[in-house]
């Protein structure tokens, strides 16, 4: 075993905490330690790898090779021709790849990083602020540090449903570089990940079977969107609502899912199956319990509101710090940037730190149509101002009543805004529709710097007849 290293900071993770050194902590030294992610164990994270931007790459073809079946009702006869799956594939990982090297490379060897020694490998900890890690080449290191940033992220959770884990099924991880499209998909889950793949995968020629526990999809979202988008993904694939999975078996043909609906026993059948049933953090595998580190709901790393980790009795451990999908119950990577940047800052000026839960947090779900949502829904809004005593205004505003939903011949995308009656103070903003997580981020900034509903429709020109006339119409529904 090798002697202890002692380092001045510690980072654990190459996606968001990867932007943790720069040229200001020069003086310091650094250790960078990072397991990789996915099959091939690469550098940079989940999102540039397995998640936000290779999804992203994927739905932006998959949205292209639905405009056939849109093109009709503007009058536009198009076919589609064919779907070159190795050629979208390697497009998306020809950029992706080279970057993820690349990122690893400069980490390594550039004198920008001089004072920082990279360890490829898995992290565990040992004792408060000591981890030992294990190298690919099966060596150890002890390592010691002042300051310990936690970024080690969350991977897919793998329910525990009789044969799935045996069954080999596709995950995030894994299902965007498969040789080749299957003819048919069975998708297990309703959420983020799940609708956005069903969109993919049916865009691009699979047969896809989503399979629910509850009756509607996105549950996430404001019941009314949900409701929305489970009537549109429903006419576009085959949707088992209210079904229970008991099993999930690999069979000569593919797989094989069995479930219940009540008293009815469900059997389907695909070539493959994708899970998309929750991530779980890591802490598990860093061991933190051996590092003093207390533990929220889910397995997330405890933290107070400047990311400081906490013990199992609430207390700051002092130096150690987390962010991102590790200690966050919102599992978006806008939320990991902020929290790095929060994190940062603390921990170079002790004395003025800062919170990270200051602003509201937006969703946006890449699925056709796109969704997004910011602060809360109509039924949570409504059940706080019942308990407060103040009253709330909901707008709805479709996009059939402004004149570019009229050029894009959309029936079916809204805007749901709520308000503080008498302020007009926006409680929450949700959006079903074309471009949805583009016009949020109006009300997204709107929420973020205090304007009122009244103040964001009559303060500024609003263009004419482009998109935001959506936002600014529901705007008007309650600014008077
Ligand atoms: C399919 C998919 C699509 C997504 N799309 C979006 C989107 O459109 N928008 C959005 O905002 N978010 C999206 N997300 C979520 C987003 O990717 C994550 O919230 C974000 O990447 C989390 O960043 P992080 O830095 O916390 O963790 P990660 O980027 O996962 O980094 C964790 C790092 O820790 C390392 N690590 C883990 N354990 C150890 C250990 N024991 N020792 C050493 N190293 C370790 C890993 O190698 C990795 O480098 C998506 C996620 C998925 C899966
Ligand atoms: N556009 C984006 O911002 C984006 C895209 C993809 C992923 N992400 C992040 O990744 C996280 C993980 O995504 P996800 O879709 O896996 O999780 P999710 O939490 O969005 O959805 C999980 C779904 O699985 C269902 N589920 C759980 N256990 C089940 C079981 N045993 N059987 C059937 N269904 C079950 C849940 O009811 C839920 O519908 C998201 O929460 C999100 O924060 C974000």
């Amino acid at each position: 075993m090798n002697a202890q290293t002692h380092y001045d900071i510690a980072l654990i993770g190459s996606g968001s905490v990867n932007s943790f050194p720069g040229p200001d902590l020069a003086g310091h030294s650094i250790v960078q330690i990072d397991r990789g992610v996915g099959p091939q164990a690469v550098f940079g994270g989940t999102c540039l790898n397995l998640g936000c931007i290779p999804t992203k790459m994927f739905v932006r073809t998959a949205d292209l090779a639905l405009a056939p079946s849109e093109s009709a009702a503007l009058g536009v006869r198009e076919r589609l021709e064919g779907v070159d799956w190795p050629a979208i594939r390697d497009r998306i990982f020809g950029r992706i790849d080279p970057i993820s090297a690349g990122g690893e490379e400069y980490r390594a060897s550039h004198e920008d990083n001089a004072n920082l020694t990279l360890l490829r490998g898995e992290a565990r900890f040992t004792g408060p602020k000591a981890l030992r890690v294990e190298l690919a080449d099966g060596t150890t290191r002890e390592i010691t540090a002042d300051t310990i940033v936690l970024g080690a992220g969350s991977r897919p959770e793998i329910p525990a449903i009789d044969g799935l884990a045996d069954a080999a099924p596709q995950t995030s991880d894994t299902v965007m570089r498969m040789d080749a499209l299957p003819a048919s998909m069975l998708i297990l889950g309703s959420g983020i990940i799940a609708v956005e793949f069903a969109h993919v995968l049916d865009a691009l020629g699979v047969d896809v079977t989503l399979v629910a526990r509850s009756q509607r999809v996105l549950r996430a979202a404001d019941a009314d969107v949900s409701a929305r988008l489970t009537e549109i993904l429903g006419g576009r694939i085959r949707l088992e609502t209210g079904l229970d999975t008991t099993s999930v078996r690999r069979t000569a043909e593919g797989v094989e899912l069995r479930g219940t609906r009540g008293r009815e026993e469900v059997v389907l059948q695909a070539e493959d199956v994708l899970v998309a049933t929750g991530r779980r953090p890591n802490s598990d595998r860093l061991d933190v319990a051996a590092g003093g580190i207390g533990l929220a709901d889910g397995g997330r790393v405890a933290v107070d509101a400047y990311q400081r980790v906490l013990d199992p009795g609430g207390q700051v451990l002092p130096g150690v710090w987390a962010l991102g999908d590790i200690s966050s119950p919102d599992q978006l990577k806008h939320v990991a940037n902020h929290q790095l940047r929060i994190v940062r800052h603390n921990v170079l000026h002790p004395e003025e730190m800062r919170r990270s839960d200051e602003m509201p947090v937006p969703f946006g779900v890449f699925t056709h149509p796109q969704v997004a949502w910011v602060g809360r829904d109509e039924e949570t809004a409504r059940a706080e101002a019942e308990r407060s005593g103040r009253e709330i205004r909901v707008a709805v505003q479709e996009y059939s009543s402004i004149a570019y939903g009229w050029a894009m011949e959309d029936t079916t995308g809204f805007l749901k805004l709520v308000v503080d009656a008498e302020s007009t103070a926006i409680l929450g903003a949700q959006i079903i529709g074309p471009e949805a997580t583009s016009l949020i981020q109006l009300l997204v900034q709107a929420m973020s710097t205090g304007q009122t509903a009244r103040d964001l429709a009559r303060t500024q020109y609003w263009i004419h007849p482009a998109m935001p006339e959506l936002v600014e119409n529901a705007l008007l529904q309650v600014a008077d």
